[in-house]
């Protein structure tokens, strides 16, 4: 920040009353404020239109100001002057003791305000260094409001409580809530999505009070009721002994980036056509199923699924028709299972299905196991109603077709098998389900010599 001038300080004075303007050149003198022996060290104006035009041609260092002027009167002279010359600090001179008047000067943009023949050259030393570094702050903090108020990141400033005293521009373009309409409220009680559970605000405030910075990526909901993903940066703002005395939050709108995170996501773990897992996702789930399964000693099954003669469909009708297959496939073999159980598509007409923590018992496991694999087997079977496209030669219709599913199945705990083995145990006895004429459900231990 700027200091003081050094040099002796140039002065306005703009008073209609010749003895008024003697007191002040007076004390101007005995403040020390300007050489002794200067003569020209305080400017006269004896009205607003003299003391504007002086003003521009002399820049003073600062500016005296009667508020009461042939010309001009009250406030208007204030808001005259400061227009006219927006970067020179304004000390108001008041006729009497009027404190009101006084203030509406100070919000009308003078930097403070003496009482004619109150004051003596202390006083108006005093109020005209004030006035100097006033203005040099009042400069600094409209930077920093036009920059706040430019920044594409949303700024919330709270007091102690939470309470809102200051929102941005850019946070009303987030959220939907005005200025007005935030303040006094707590930001979670207009933004706050339900998403999140008690123990993350809990940390929150626990990392906030204590001082600390808080980060997190969060969900949270506008004014309009619709959801958006924000990166959150809460700071608490300590005074000298400590005390936390605001809290300044920085919101990042992050639902591109998050939308685009989950589209490589899905194209990475997710089949594009059924929307089920893929290999890679599934392999995860069966690691993970075989290292639980270590622990619990409960068994998993793995069903390998081919549909049986499903080319054909392709060749008579097209892919599209195939495709609209193995979609409503997907959709009926993820009604058969659970939500921990996973359904993936492995490759063509080809499905897995991973059943997880089953009981300690292989028997029983193995007849819950049979169980859904024939309910699977069974709803594969019931007929698909598949609708032909309109470009198709063919005005659009509904096909019914029938399909049925060759299962194999293994049964197996973390001790016995690893992911790769439990997928081939499963595939082998899928292809003796082909074997035996398709439409069949087919145990991996049933088979003559098992792997
Ligand atoms: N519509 C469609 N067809 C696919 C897709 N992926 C693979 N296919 C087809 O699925 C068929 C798989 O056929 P197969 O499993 O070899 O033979 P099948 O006719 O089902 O006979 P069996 O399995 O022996 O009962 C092939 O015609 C592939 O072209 C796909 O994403 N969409």
């Amino acid at each position: 920040m700027n200091t003081l001038p050094l040099k002796p300080l140039s002065i306005l004075a703009v008073e209609d009353d010749p003895g008024d303007f003697g007191l002040i050149r007076a004390h101007v003198r005995l403040s020390g404020l300007c050489a002794k022996d200067d003569k020209e060290a305080v400017i006269w104006a004896k009205i607003l239109a003299g003391g504007v035009v002086a003003a521009q041609k002399s820049h003073p260092d600062i500016i005296l100001l009667d508020l009461s002027l042939p010309d001009s009167a009250g406030m208007d002279t204030v808001h005259a002057m400061r227009s006219a010359h927006p970067g020179t600090p304004i000390v108001v001179l008041t006729g009497h003791d009027d404190y009101d008047l006084a203030n509406a000067a100070l919000q009308a943009g003078a930097q403070d305000y003496l009482v004619k023949g109150h004051f003596d050259h202390n006083a108006l030393g005093r109020a005209i260094r004030y006035a100097l570094v006033r203005i040099q702050l009042e400069s600094r903090l409209r930077l920093s409001e036009v920059a706040l108020n430019a920044v594409a990141n949303g700024i919330v400033i709270t007091d102690q409580h939470a309470q809102i005293e200051w929102v941005n521009p850019a946070f009303t373009r987030l959220t939907g809530y005005t200025l007005e309409e935030a303040i006094g409220n707590k930001p979670g009680d207009l933004v706050k999505s339900g998403h999140h559970s008690e123990s993350f605000y809990q940390d929150m405030w626990q990392t906030i009070l204590s001082g600390q910075a808080w980060n997190a990526e969060m969900l949270n909901r506008r004014k309009d009721g619709s959801h958006y993903d924000e990166s959150l940066h809460i700071t608490p703002v300590i005074s000298e002994n400590g005390s936390i005395l605001h809290f300044v939050a920085i919101m990042q709108d992050i639902t591109e980036r998050k939308r685009t995170d989950e589209t490589i996501r899905n194209l990475a773990f997710y089949d594009t056509l059924t929307k089920l897992p893929n290999r890679r996702l599934l392999n995860e789930h069966l690691n993970r199923a075989i290292a639980s399964s270590r622990r619990n000693n409960h068994y998993n099954a793995l069903m390998f699924l081919d549909l049986d003669n499903f080319k054909p469909l392709n060749d008579t009708y097209g892919h599209v028709i195939g495709d609209q297959l193995l979609v409503e496939a997907a959709h009926r073999l993820k009604a058969c299972v659970r939500e921990i159980d996973t359904v993936a598509r492995f490759g063509g007409d080809e499905f897995i299905i991973l059943l997880s923590e089953l009981t300690e018992n292989e028997s029983e496991s193995t007849i819950q196991t049979g169980i859904i694999a024939e309910k699977i087997r069974d709803i594969l079977s019931a007929p698909y109603f598949l609708k032909t496209t309109p470009h198709q030669i063919m005005p659009p219709h509904s096909i019914e077709h029938h399909c049925t599913a060759s299962i194999g199945v293994s049964v197996f705990t973390g001790h016995s098998t690893t992911a790769e083995t439990a997928i081939l145990q499963a595939d082998k006895a899928m292809y003796q389900a082909k074997e035996r004429g398709r439409n069949l459900v087919v145990f991996n231990q049933d088979l003559h010599d098992p792997d």
